[in-house]
């Protein structure tokens, strides 16, 4: 059994069994962010006072028309752009108040990111690849290769540790973007249309994957289009210009069956081949 399947036969956790009643650590609270864009002649406010939280352990998908400020705030949390007014708070890291030294610092240490295009780099290895966000910091040890070879064999990979990205499938690829995005035990692992070059069969192997690393308490924030990639997260955020249109929890019935669900639409996609 691969990975990938082993993750897709796993039941899902039952969270109304849940006896502690602590509060859960946030992995982001979010309070009346906006973001302006000044250009010449007007200023785009792309987000316009939006306010949610991330408990740690949680799987958002945020979707929302073309133009309702997705990637906008995405760029917000992923520290790559600073907020115009609100707060942003990682963990218990203030980001609106932030030096973009500190931003970067955060960025490079605590955030793992999922690209719709992989980002790999072509002249080194898959667990090259997977230590890149240490090249940054100096930390290229025994221990480091020996947790990116983990890693490696977290999403299915181990057997193909010295090949370069051309040598290995799109969902290969993003198998080893996923593994590159853990490397620092990041606060949450931010992906930005994840699956959105894959077919149908490797997308459910990815989110197989994203299911799993969720079911072991990585928290996951993922923008998507797809409403079949989105009702596979634990709850769905809607943008609208700019502002938070609905944000709403998807089941645990719904989440099983929308599962089962695309589990068989790949069966019989395969038993067609
Ligand atoms: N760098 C920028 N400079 C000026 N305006 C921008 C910039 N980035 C985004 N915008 C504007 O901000 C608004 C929100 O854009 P954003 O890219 O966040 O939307 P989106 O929901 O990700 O859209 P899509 O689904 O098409 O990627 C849009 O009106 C867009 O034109």
């Amino acid at each position: 059994m691969s990975m990938s399947e082993a993750y897709a036969t796993t039941p899902l956790p039952n969270h109304s069994d849940e006896s502690n009643n602590e509060p859960k650590r946030l992995a982001t609270s979010i309070r009346k962010l906006t973001k302006e864009y000044v250009l010449k002649s007007e200023t785009v406010r792309a987000l316009r006072g939006v306010s949610f939280d991330v408990p740690e352990g949680d799987y958002v998908a945020i979707m929302g028309p073309s133009g309702s400020g997705k990637s906008t705030l995405l760029n917000l949390l992923g520290c790559l752009d600073k907020p115009t007014s609100g707060s942003l708070m990682l963990g218990e890291d203030d980001i609106a108040s932030m030096t973009d030294d500190q931003l970067a610092e955060i960025r490079s240490k605590r955030i793992g990111f999922v690209f719709q295009s992989y980002n790999l780099i072509q002249q080194l290895s898959v667990v090259e690849n997977i230590q890149v966000p240490l090249y940054y910091q100096g930390r290229l040890g025994a221990k480091e290769r020996a947790r990116a070879v983990e890693l490696a064999e977290l999403v299915g990979l181990g057997d193909r540790l010295d090949h370069r990205p051309t040598q290995l499938s799109g969902g290969q690829q993003q198998r080893v973007a996923i593994a590159r995005s853990l490397i620092n035990d990041p606060y949450f692992v931010l992906a930005d249309e994840a699956t959105g070059n894959l077919d149908s069969v490797t997308t459910d192997e990815i989110l197989a994957i994203f299911d799993g690393l969720n079911n072991e308490g990585r928290t996951i924030i993922m923008v998507t289009h797809e409403d079949d990639v989105a009702e596979r997260a634990k709850r769905i955020v809607r943008l609208k210009d700019g502002m938070l249109h609905t944000d709403e929890i998807v089941s645990e019935e719904r989440r099983i069956a929308v599962r089962a669900r695309q589990a068989q639409a790949v069966k019989e996609l395969l038993a067609r081949e």
